[in-house]
């Protein structure tokens, strides 16, 4: 296990002020007497020596005189900007707290107000101006890199464009690398690409501090980004790149691009796919189905909609389907309605997804037009509907009670995130299904009592997925990242259920259990990439010995 940092590896370089101030080195009120006597800290720290524990709880108590969701997110980024590794204890000794602090929802709103509650930088800010110095910014970063994670800030969860305020996002899912996923907080590296926003908020807002231009697009886009890959692999040839809240028209050309490049994966498309699927598997199980006598409608066509239903059709396949068989369960809804092949205005992925006529033969409503999202309910009876629209309230009480008709347990997922874009909130779902669905979300929600029984909501996010990924792809040494890793990540993630055991319970594992799940899943992800020919093989064994010993736990 790999645990703090030892005091001696840094003392050579820092002491005094330089090594209070570092957060990665900083022990604060727990260096001992002889540490302070040895780095030059006499007199800067209070007397009394405490322990981590110590730390940890006067932390707590300050983290609880906080009383908005933004105020103590803003204490948290302070005190990651100040100790690390009292942070991620902190963390972890309250994760169903602070997780969504952290992260989902709040993060959200972090962005939003970016400008405004900025204190101090973290990570690297690459705007477009300063494109051709990305070499000498890369070189301001001396220490090793295992993990970055980049965003353009345009679709912010489903917030949409949020310029260079997007940079709460790697900030926030580097955190979850380390929390959930173990990874060395040292390792880690957050990147925002400014440029430039077409959000007029801020754009007229005197305290933006991104930069302040409307949005580079088109053929200066893909050179920008060309830049900035060609300058990670020069800087950091074995890095895994984690591309995170693109536009999904931006974020599917590039990884179309890079995936055969270097090690990299978007997390929207692909980390959403894998979890949903995941969960969707556990949810059909415990409702006492099979995936592929499923009919799914997924309203929503973006980035994260698409990789999810094919990740579910390549299931279908994997599952003896043809692909013509599995494709024919998929209803899939853009603002134009139903995806079919009579639509002329579909791009080739979409296409992957079109229903063919004979498939709507005998439907109510006109096959030729728009095929509406009740037009689609009415008649595909799904099993299962997805939302990943960022439209909040599109699931309406009327298509849902439809839905129930035809179904004895309906799996619902409202994926849509923060909390305020959900496309339904678990309490009016088991209402209108009258106790009925099986509920996954993307962002968190208290357990709902309906009529007696309390229904635990799963969490369906991405978090389950990209720090396990990491660290199977560290422990692994991957070169690459396969689709095949995300399949069992999926199947993975699956079998940790709470729900396969007790159809009462959550389908998925609760988050102070995150770590061990994510082991599982890494052991996983690792075997899969030895498999798919993407990383050198070593036994089971020396799998679990390289996790453990990635695994970062917060200690001094
Ligand atoms: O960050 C999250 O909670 C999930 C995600 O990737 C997104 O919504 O873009
Ligand atoms: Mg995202």
């Amino acid at each position: 296990m790999n645990s703090g940092r030892s005091t001696e590896e840094f003392t050579i370089e820092k002491r005094g002020v330089l090594l209070i101030e570092d957060p990665l080195l900083n022990k604060g009120t727990a260096f001992t007497q002889e540490e302070r006597v040895k780095h030059g800290l006499l007199g800067l720290l209070p007397p009394h020596v405490d322990t981590l524990e110590e730390q940890e709880e006067r932390a707590y108590e300050a983290f609880c005189d906080f009383h908005t969701d933004i105020d103590k997110h803003i204490f948290l980024r302070q005190l990651q900007d100040e100790n690390e590794t009292l942070f991620y204890r902190l963390l972890l000794e309250h994760i169903t707290e602070m997780m969504p602090i952290v992260y989902t929802p709040v993060v959200g709103l972090a962005c939003q107000r970016f400008s405004h509650i900025y204190r101090r930088p973290r990570g690297i800010f690459i705007s477009y101006p300063e494109r051709d110095s990305m070499d000498a910014i890369f070189e301001n970063i001396e220490h090793d890199v295992d993990v970055i994670v980049v965003t353009d800030g345009e679709r912010i969860l489903g917030l949409g464009d949020q310029g260079v305020g997007g940079m709460g996002i790697p900030i926030g899912k580097l955190s979850l690398y380390t929390l959930c996923g173990g990874v060395d907080p040292a390792k880690t590296l957050p990147i925002v690409l400014d440029l430039g926003t077409n959000n007029q908020e801020r754009l007229d807002d005197p305290r933006y501090i991104g930069w302040r231009e409307n949005r580079i697009k088109g053929a200066e886009y893909d050179a920008f980004i060309e830049q900035f890959v060609t300058a990670v692999k020069k800087r950091f040839p074995h890095v895994l790149l984690q591309w995170e809240d693109f536009a999904s028209v931006d974020a599917e050309r590039i990884i179309d691009k890079y995936r055969d490049d270097l090690c990299t994966f978007n997390d929207d498309i692909q980390g959403t796919a894998a979890v949903t699927t995941g969960t969707i598997l556990a949810a059909i199980t415990a409702a006492g189905g099979k995936l592929v006598d499923q009919n799914i409608v997924m309203l929503g066509a973006g980035s994260a909609g698409v990789g999810i239903c094919l990740q579910l059709k390549q299931a279908m396949i994997d599952n003896g389907h043809s692909e013509a068989e599995a494709r024919s369960h998929f209803y899939v809804i853009d603002r134009d309605g139903l995806l079919h092949s009579g639509r002329t205005d579909l791009d080739p992925l979409h296409q992957k997804l079109a229903q063919s006529p004979e498939n709507l033969k005998g439907w109510d409503c006109d096959v030729t037009g728009t095929i509406s999202f009740a037009d689609v309910v009415r008649n595909s009876k799904p099993g299962v509907l997805v939302g990943a629209t960022g439209q909040a309230g599109a699931f309406t009480e009327e298509i849902i009670r439809e839905m129930a008709k035809h179904t004895n347990r309906p799996v619902i997922f409202p994926l849509s995130n923060p909390t305020s874009r959900a496309e339904a909130i678990p309490s009016d779902l088991l209402k209108w299904t009258d106790g009925k669905a099986v509920i996954a979300t993307g962002s968190p929600f208290d357990p709902v009592e309906y009529n007696g029984v309390t229904h635990y909501i799963a969490q369906c996010n991405n978090s389950y997925i990209f720090p396990a990924m990491g660290l199977g792809i560290l422990a692994s040494r991957a070169r690459r990242v396969t689709d095949s890793m995300f399949m069992a990540a999926a199947f993975a993630l699956k079998e940790t259920s709470p729900a396969l055991k007790d159809p009462a319970a959550s389908l998925l594992p609760s988050l102070t259990t995150i770590r061990e799940v994510g082991r599982k899943i890494a052991r996983a992800v690792a075997a899969a990439a030895i498999e798919a020919g993407v990383a050198d093989s070593i036994t089971e064994e020396e799998i679990d010995q390289r996790i453990e010993e990635t695994m970062w736990t917060p200690e001094y």
